[in-house]
């Protein structure tokens, strides 16, 4: 079998005054056609990455631009090729679009990007627009697991759930379920009206119960025939390892996962870690949203964006706000 050609595509980020995002439609006589994209094409030999974008977008929609920072760079494999999709944020400078190339285009507003058909590669550029960046993931609850343990949790969490932009994962697979479940209750009542995604590690019933998300084990993964019943408004999450699990979880239409370990990480000391090569290897398979997890802190978030993900997950390097 001979290895699909690669090609390397830089896109850019267009907003309007009104926040709205340009995309434009793929013609009918190319592949992917009638899918919408963020406009760009191909890097041209002895072309750098923003060369390439100022040049694509003076020629596809007559604007000139000034290319500023990164979004997200993609690896993925489609049945001719392999690409990466390399996504900048860009500033006109002057004109005003059009498709110069006959190809249709629209603004649209950042959360109905979703309801766009897109190619696989530009999935996780819509969720490293749209989605939090970070994933954390609650400490255990201390044995014994008492009221002055349940209110050391509950301090815990909310300081997590204090920094704007993120997810949380209410973890503790230690705790007996009803500590587990009086913990989450403390919490949720001290949250109020606070405005965090918050997801149930394993529980599916605790996370029905609260209202919650709910995040599977791989082997929940594996056992599952279908979507849990949650709250079609809550999130599904998947923790990954293999290719198999990421295309499992693709496959049940999970809303995001986490593949780890992406370092070495005191948590799971004999696990080999992925290294970020290895991470970007399995992300080229699949196009849904994926947390970096092992070792990481969250000013790593740069080199995840640069290997395919949209965020970093973690315990101990999120826990500065506590210790
Ligand atoms: N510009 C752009 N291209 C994208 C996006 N997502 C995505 O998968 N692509 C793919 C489609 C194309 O295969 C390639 C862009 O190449 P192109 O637009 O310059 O030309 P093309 O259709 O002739 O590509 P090709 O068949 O030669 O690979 O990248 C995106 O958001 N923007």
């Amino acid at each position: 079998m001979t290895a699909p050609r690669s090609i390397q595509v830089v896109a850019g980020v267009i907003t309007d005054p009104r926040g709205r995002i340009l995309l434009t439609r793929r013609k009918e006589d190319s592949e992917l056609a009638g899918l919408w994209e963020f406009p760009g094409g191909k890097i041209e030999p002895g072309e750098s990455p923003e060369q390439a974008l100022r040049r694509e977008l003076l020629e596809e929609v007559g604007l000139e631009v000034e290319v500023g920072t990164p979004v997200i760079r993609v690896p993925q494999l489609y049945p001719s090729k392999r690409l990466t999709l390399d996504v900048r944020h860009v500033t006109v400078r002057s004109g005003h679009a059009r498709g110069c190339e006959g190809q249709a285009l629209t603004w649209v507003a950042p959360e109905k990007l979703r309801q766009y058909s897109m190619p696989h590669a530009d999935l996780p550029v819509v969720a490293a627009l749209t989605q939090p960046a970070e994933y954390a993931i609650t400490p255990d609850i201390d044995a014994p697991f008492d009221e002055i343990a349940i209110e050391r949790w509950v301090v815990r969490a909310l300081a997590l759930c204090a920094v704007p932009g993120r997810r949380v994962q209410l973890r503790s697979p230690q705790a007996p379920r009803d500590r587990f479940a009086l913990a989450i209750e403390r919490l949720l009542e001290r949250l109020g009206s606070q405005q965090v995604q918050l997801l149930v590690n394993r529980d599916t019933e605790l996370a029905a119960q609260f209202g919650l998300g709910l995040h599977w084990c791989a082997v929940q993964l594996h056992q599952a025939t279908e979507r849990p019943s949650i709250s079609s408004q809550q999130p599904l999450a998947v923790s990954c390892h293999h290719l198999a699990d990421l295309e499992r979880a693709q496959s049940l239409q999970c809303d995001f996962a986490v593949l780890s370990p992406v370092l070495a990480t005191q948590t799971h000391p004999t696990a080999t870690p992925l290294g970020w090569d290895g991470f970007a290897g399995l992300r080229e398979h699949v196009s849904l949203p994926l947390y970096a997890l092992g070792g990481l802190q969250p000013d790593d978030l740069v080199t995840a964006r640069y290997h395919g993900a949209q965020g970093i997950a973690g315990i101990r390097g999120f826990a500065g706000e506590w210790d």
